[in-house]
């Protein structure tokens, strides 16, 4: 039964969903960073927030480790690309909490406008204040959104609600979405030279960090106000205090910093600036949808294998999951017989899919092949991490689909070259889900994938069967099946041999000693 840790403070929804889908769950919110690493190694699945920080050293020690999720979108906290080297799936809910958090930006927007918190705090304290707290209107004034993809685009909606004229920067954006959202889509001098309030919702990256700099705080009108309830980091927050400290910009509303928790921040303590903790996702019904999708994504990828919202390796639907899984297997196995035969650099991995496999979503089976292909080389390749260590290597990847009719219903070819060979072998799957090797080198021969096999080049010539039977009876090495193809009567041939015995490499070099043959492998499936 997989197990499941949850770190972090999540709905315990979640935990009932684990446990109804037969998932071991530890529901350990808070737990310090000390003691998970000292318990990862247990653990299947790890679901977090942003709290729990899942580092490469995390991910070290994290031998059992098949799935990260994180209950909201950012997943700043963990370490993915170290993940991907671990072989580990990361996963988010990149849609559960996106109208509480433009819910949020809205509400900070009118906390700017109306000063809310300070007006509330200096009416508790039994002051009247009502001249000092003087407005402005949102209606009619022009919004500038800078990220317009869920969040924003709900904010644009919000806004459009409340009469606003909204801007978008977004260079992702199509201009036909931005006429469907009733935004004009704009550049960003533009945004800054036109807009009453900013608004910020785009990740952070090399290119949105610190894009309301200084520099771009000086193009603004004088008086605009700005939210930033995406990431810390987006706006340099040292600029923004001078600017506010100046009177050009007219107030700043900050749910995400720098550095959080943010006990301290430069912003802090300044009368026109509004902060709250990082609470953009924080109400019950985000909150729940993000748990129960996170739980429910997590327990299909650790039971089916259906993949949703990966940050790391191609979607599996929950659908296609079984579909699929008979063709990775089979693309797996190919991959391991050429991977098995090659000693040298690989160059490039071609795979082929005809007939019914040609319709399928190929990104889990060309990761299938590649792992496969890998396997021999590297113990800790699977799935997730395939393609980058192939990328890596510098080995060329490339996926071809034909539409013409093949000898099977379906069919798979992986093709690995390296600077002095091609390796090419075909399979089928036979009733379905059966994987079976139909052709190597092409040369037609009909086997399964046998835990042990012999896999031989020869020339078809008189003798060889009789032969090779008679070292591997006196070596005490049983025949299971013996499958033969040739290119032409008196040519190259192929002998595949399920065994059901180890060969030791002194039976091996008398099997390669006779005149008939060519080469001999011992592979293991
Ligand atoms: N405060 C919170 O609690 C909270 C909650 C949820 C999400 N977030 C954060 O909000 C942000 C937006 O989330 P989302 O779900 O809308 O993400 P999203 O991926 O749907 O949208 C981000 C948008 O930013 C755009 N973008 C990327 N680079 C850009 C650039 N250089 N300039 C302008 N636009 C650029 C993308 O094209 C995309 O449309 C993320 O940073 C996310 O982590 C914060
Ligand atoms: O979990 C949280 O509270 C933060 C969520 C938010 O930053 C996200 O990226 O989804």
């Amino acid at each position: 039964m997989p197990k499941v840790l949850i770190s972090d403070k999540l709905s315990e929804q979640a935990v009932e969903i684990f446990r109804a889908r037969g998932i071991d769950t530890d529901f350990r919110p808070g737990l310090p960073a000390e003691e998970l690493l000292s318990v990862i190694g247990e653990y299947d699945g790890l679901a977090v927030r942003s709290a729990t920080k899942v580092t490469a050293e995390v991910l070290a020690r994290a031998s059992n480790l098949k799935v990260v999720g994180r209950a909201g979108i950012g997943v700043d906290n963990v370490d993915t690309k170290a993940a991907t080297e671990h072989g580990v799936v990361v996963m988010n809910t990149p849609f559960g909490n996106a109208v509480t958090t433009a819910e949020h930006a809205i509400a900070m927007m009118f906390a700017l406008a109306r000063q809310i918190p300070q007006a509330d705090t200096s009416t508790q304290a039994g002051k009247w204040e009502k001249s000092k707290f003087m407005g402005v209107e949102l209606t009619g004034k022009t919004l500038g959104l800078v990220g317009c993809g869920n969040i924003g685009s709900i904010v644009a909606d919000r806004a459009r609600g409340l009469r606003m004229r909204v801007l978008a920067y977004d260079p992702y954006l199509s201009e036909q979405r931005a006429i469907e959202l009733g935004v004009r889509k704009v550049d960003l001098e533009e945004l800054f030279a036109e807009a009453d309030i900013i608004t910020l919702h785009t990740p952070l990256t090399d290119s949105t960090r610190g894009i309301i700099n200084a520099e771009a705080l000086a193009t603004m009108k004088k008086g605009v106000r700005i939210v930033n309830c995406a990431r810390g980091g987006l706006v340099v927050e040292e600029d923004l205090r001078a600017a506010l400290d100046s009177g050009h910009v007219a107030g700043a509303a900050f749910d995400v910093f720098v550095t959080e928790p943010a006990t301290e921040n430069v912003l802090f303590g300044h009368p026109n600036v509004v902060c709250t903790p990082h609470l953009g996702a924080a109400t019950s019904e985000a909150q729940e949808k993000v748990a129960l999708q996170i739980a429910e994504q997590m327990s299909d990828y650790l039971l089916t294998g259906a993949v949703s919202n990966a940050i790391n390796v191609p979607s599996v639907t929950a659908e296609e999951a079984p579909i699929l899984r008979p063709y990775m297997r089979l693309a797996e196995l190919m991959g391991s017989f050429c991977g098995q035969l090659t000693r040298s650099a690989i160059r490039s991995i071609q795979i082929e899919l005809e007939g019914h496999a040609a319709e399928l979503n190929a990104d889990p089976i060309k990761a299938a092949a590649i792992t496969g292909v890998l396997r021999s080389q590297v113990d800790s390749v699977n799935m997730v991490n395939a393609p980058t260590m192939a990328h890596q290597r510098g080995i060329d990847i490339s996926v071809t689909r034909h539409d013409r009719e093949p000898d099977y219903q379906t069919l798979l070819r992986v093709t690995v070259t390296t600077g002095t060979r091609t390796r090419e072998v075909v399979g089928t799957l036979i009733g379905g889900d059966k994987p079976r090797l139909v052709g190597v080198q092409g040369i037609g021969v009909e086997a399964d994938f046998a835990p042990r096999m012999l896999y031989v080049r020869n020339y078809d010539k008189p003798g060889f069967i009789g032969a090779l039977g008679s070292m591997l009876g006196e070596a005490g090495v049983n025949i299971a099946t013996f499958h033969l193809g040739r290119r032409e009567s008196g040519g190259e041939a192929i002998a595949l041999v399920e065994v059901d015995q180890r060969v030791d490499d002194a039976v091996l070099a008398s099997v390669k000693a006779l005149p008939q043959v060519v080469r001999v492998d011992s592979l293991s499936f």
